[in-house]
């Protein structure tokens, strides 16, 4: 599909079980797209089934089965159909949960016809670009990682600049790559330059590329990683090691989009999209003088702040399991863990996040054979730690019912990650009957009501 099949009516579906509903927004699509309208969310699955749906709108709120449920069943058999969920106003929630689910965009009532129909248009583009590309899964179950996720799916599609703060290994290069497959530049290069692994002296000509003879070496003209990117997305990994030069010159190419080869005369002019990713307080390098102030401002125009994986300990048996399916050695069954291991590796503060925990998997999947990993399979490091997760300090400088609700998230998610997911395990530790426990974790937003 494309922009142009979009112009020659593409079919868009909308379902709802209100027929006014219908009516109004059917009418403002009439115009420039195929409609068909469906009261039965069941029946418009099956419509979907049969094919020749290019979009589909829904509503939340349906007596035979919710927007959320229609999303899950159309993901669920494979297809990559835009959909747009329209929510209440107030649902805010529920529309970033539409998202994690899979809906392509949300809107909330009462809609603009001319937003309508844009956003009708930028999904069916969008799908057309996502045809051909494959979007990297950052997975999570975590509240802020998913509104992390929410901002990042929102922004992609904008052309705004994109810094990304976090500690290492906690996925910002994933984030990058995820917001370039969700971008229009998706089809173009993502090019990724880590500042700190190549020396000064040759960042410039890394970035820039050069002229031959332009210095001792050059025997040939190369072409730069500015120039690589085109039209696409240039990655520019651990950002505040750059050095005060090449900050001055970095700022040149951001304020005009103009820069040229190191050695050479021409201007040339960059098109790409900068992504900036660093794990030090930028703030605080340009308070200390070590970061440009004016540069910070150009790449700093959205932040993610993608929090390390210690702060997410539900996190942890989800990644497990990625990554054991990830590394299961050919004519294998993935890796289990015992109780007791999971408990400990969701014990452990993970300084390296992530990355740390993905390198631990692949050496667990080529050492342990028995299919099974136990304590005494982990590293000494996990050998002495307490067995349930420490429970981070309670803040005192909040309202108490603040601090109340910090300590009950962390206490039921470090539950929840130590049962595995297991959520009737997990309310019998608690010494909760389920449905007390399930209210519970609901109302703290650890699960959702699906
Ligand atoms: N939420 C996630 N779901 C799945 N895989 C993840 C997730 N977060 C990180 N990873 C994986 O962990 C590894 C480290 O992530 P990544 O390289 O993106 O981290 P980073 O923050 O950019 O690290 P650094 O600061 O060292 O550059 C990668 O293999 C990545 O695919």
């Amino acid at each position: 599909m494309s922009a142009g099949k979009a112009r020659s009516r593409s079919n868009v579906l909308i379902v709802d079980d209100v027929p006014d509903f219908l009516k109004e927004t059917s009418a403002v699509l009439r115009a420039h797209f195929g409609v068909t309208v469906c009261s039965s969310p069941l029946r418009g699955l099956r419509l979907i089934k049969q094919g020749g749906i290019d979009l589909l709108i829904t509503t939340l709120v349906m007596r035979e089965l919710d927007g959320l449920e229609v999303i899950r069943r159309v993901r669920g058999s494979g297809s990559a159909l835009p959909i747009i969920m329209v929510t209440g106003f107030g649902n805010e929630n529920t529309a970033i949960e539409a998202t994690r689910v899979g809906a392509t965009d949300y809107l909330t009532k009462p809609v603009e016809p001319e937003e309508l129909i844009a956003r009708v248009r930028r999904a069916l583009t969008y799908a057309d670009v996502q045809e051909e590309v494959d979007e990297p899964l950052v997975l999570s179950q975590d509240t802020t990682m998913l509104e992390v996720i929410e901002v990042c799916r929102r922004v992609a599609r904008s052309p705004s600049r994109v810094l990304i703060l976090g500690e290492t290994g906690t996925g910002k290069e994933l984030f990058a790559r995820m917001l370039h497959a969700r971008s229009q530049r998706a089809r173009e290069p993502f090019v990724d330059v880590n500042c700190a692994a190549i020396p000064p002296n040759l960042l410039e000509s890394e970035l820039f590329g050069h002229e031959r003879g332009a210095f001792t070496g050059a025997t040939e003209r190369r072409v730069g990683r500015f120039e690589e990117a085109g039209e696409g997305t240039l990655f520019l990994d651990e950002i505040g090691e750059l050095g005060i030069a090449m900050q001055s010159k970095l700022l040149r190419v951001l304020q005009t989009g103009d820069f040229s080869r190191v050695g050479g005369s021409r201007n040339l002019r960059s098109q790409a999209r900068v992504i900036a990713a660093t794990n030090r307080d930028l703030n605080q390098e340009v308070q200390a003088g070590r970061f440009r102030a004016d540069l910070y401002y150009r790449l700093n125009v959205v932040t993610l702040e993608v929090p390390p994986l210690r702060q997410r300990f539900g996190d942890i048996p989800i990644l497990v399991r990625h990554f054991s399916r990830k590394f299961t050695q050919p004519d294998h069954q993935p890796l289990g863990f015992s109780s007791e291991a999971m408990q400990r590796l969701c014990a452990y503060g993970w300084p390296g996040n992530v990355r740390e925990l993905e390198h631990l998997i692949e050496r667990l999947s080529v050492l342990v054979t028995r299919g099974e990993v136990r304590l005494s399979d982990l590293p000494t490091h996990f050998q002495g730690l307490a067995e349930a997760a420490p429970v981070s300090p309670i803040p005192t400088n909040r309202p108490y019912h603040e601090a109340l609700r910090e300590f009950q998230r962390t206490y039921f998610q470090n539950l929840i990650a130590a049962t595995h997911g297991n959520l009737a395990a997990a309310a019998r530790q608690a010494g909760m009957d389920r449905s007390q426990f399930f209210r519970k974790v609901q109302s703290l937003r650890l699960i959702t009501n699906s």
